[in-house]
């Protein structure tokens, strides 16, 4: 990141005197104290718990300065509402470096479409993208913040979660092209029914220039929230830009387009994998990509591992397995949004809880806590696995619908045996505690 720390304690107008402060670079800005490495600032942020109570801890892993919303004994930068700076300061950064932002949104499918994106303009441009689930108004900020140096090309995904959520992330961002995948495939969630999302979706129209182009489904239902006078490009069957001559090969897909006269090749297989390969080519052939360079960036995607996405069981249960940011907040966000989903017909809704790795001493306390984020009127049943989620279960009172489980093998036979069809199951724990390997087994056999 190339700002100073006086730099930008001006853009977020800290209300200490910040004429004493250096020209020094600030190599980055961390939320987590535990990333946080020498002469960085740290952004503390309220979580489970206030990020302030992690400042110390934030300084003694090499931290030059801080974010504050109080007064403190180290080098900080005293603002009312530290997010808000953070979002001021990203805004400016990308005013600043100029960068070209292409923000994909959709409800689901945006990850691999955000990554194909990345993979065709890195063949001609630096490019950076979202990593992980980065998506939210605290991860698009970060992602922003953390562009490597001289960056050309930034490709933004736009999550939401609540109506509004779009509007503003791409206010902040300015998008010079936006892209739409699809409407309302995933839950509702907090959005109520498939038009709210299409209404929440087009909020990515705020901050698009009228010069700019909004690429979006021929699905009508959008229709009705267009309202900037931006040029549109509509895919799907015989629109202005779509798919022909898919053909599906075991772990492949080759196939044409209407406006390029290359046949794509893409290494991940799935109908709607071609839809969103297509968006990246165009995005890659309005940007000025020969087609050599838009073949050779698809056949070359990584897509973003396991994505927070909705799985099958065998047996038909609904399986959420959310494997990125194992920390407090991001367990308390995944319990919010899960129990906000309504139940299937018939069905239940049981959760599986594993340990949150490298918590340091705070960790039986921030266990524990997951107790204020479990409603138990909604939830069926709790499964909690690890020895730190042993502080969570003594908490728990011996509630009957709580297990608790100290090996995988004991959890993964007791789940197969009580999850139904109809149900809905979440998995949330770090990586280290091998949930995916449940997960998997529940996949491919329940019996
Ligand atoms: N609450 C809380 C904590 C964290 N929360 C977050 O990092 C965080 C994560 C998320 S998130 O949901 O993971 N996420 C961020 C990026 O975009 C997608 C969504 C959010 Cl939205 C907000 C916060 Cl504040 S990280 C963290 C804590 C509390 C404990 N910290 C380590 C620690 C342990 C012991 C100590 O003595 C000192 C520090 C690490």
């Amino acid at each position: 990141m190339k700002l100073t720390l006086k730099e930008i304690a001006k853009v977020v107008h800290a209300k200490n005197d910040w004429s004493v402060l250096t020209d020094r670079e600030i190599p980055k800005i961390e939320f987590d104290s535990r990333l946080i490495e020498p002469g960085d600032l740290f952004l503390p942020l309220k979580g489970v718990r206030d990020g302030h109570d992690f400042i110390p801890t934030a300084f003694e892993n090499g931290a030059f300065a801080t974010f504050s919303e109080k007064k403190v004994e180290q080098t900080h930068l005293l603002v009312d509402d530290c997010l808000k700076a953070f979002q001021e300061l990203a805004k400016y950064y990308l005013e600043k470096t100029n960068v070209e932002v292409i923000a994909v949104t959709g409800s689901n499918g945006k990850t691999t479409t955000k990554d194909m994106i990345a993979a065709v303009l890195s063949e001609k441009y630096s490019t950076y993208k979202t990593q992980g689930n980065h998506n939210n108004e605290i991860g698009l900020p970060y992602t922003v913040l953390h562009m490597p140096d001289n960056t050309q090309k930034l490709v933004l995904e736009m999550g939401m979660d609540h109506p509004g959520d779009i509007d503003f992330l791409s206010n902040l961002a300015q998008p010079d092209l936006a892209i739409i995948t699809l409407i309302g495939e995933a839950h509702l969630e907090f959005m109520g029914n498939r038009r709210n999302i299409a209404k929440g979706k087009m909020g990515i129209q705020a901050g698009l220039g009228v010069e700019n182009e909004l690429i979006a489904p021929a699905d009508p239902i959008i229709n009705e929230f267009i309202y900037n006078q931006q040029k549109i490009t509509r895919f799907g069957a015989d629109e202005d830009i779509f798919v022909t001559n898919l053909v599906e090969h075991r772990n492949y897909l080759s196939f044409n387009t209407n406006f390029l006269n290359v046949t794509i090749t893409i290494p991940v297989p799935g109908k709607y994998n071609a839809t969103n390969a297509m968006l990246a080519a165009y995005v890659g052939f309005k940007m000025g990509l020969s087609e050599k360079e838009i073949k050779q960036g698809l056949e070359h995607v990584e897509l973003t591992r396991n994505r927070t996405e909705w799985k099958k069981a065998a047996n038909g249960a609904d399986i959420l397995a959310d494997v990125y940011n194992a920390n407090p907040t991001a367990m308390r966000l995944i319990l919010e949004t899960f129990q906000a989903i309504e139940k299937n017909e018939g069905g239940r809704k049981l959760v599986v809880l594993a340990d949150m790795l490298e918590l340091g001493n705070q960790s039986a306390e921030l266990h524990a806590k997951m107790i204020e984020s479990l409603n138990f009127e909604i939830l069926d049943k709790v499964y909690l696995y690890g020895p730190m989620m042993k502080s969570l279960y003594q908490v728990a009172n011996g509630n009957p619908n709580v297990s608790y489980f100290t090996d995988l093998e004991n959890l993964s036979a007791t789940i197969k045996k009580d999850l139904q069809p109809n149900d809905q199951i979440l998995f949330k724990g770090s990586n280290g505690m091998k949930l995916f390997n449940v997960i998997e087994d529940l996949e491919k056999n329940i019996s």
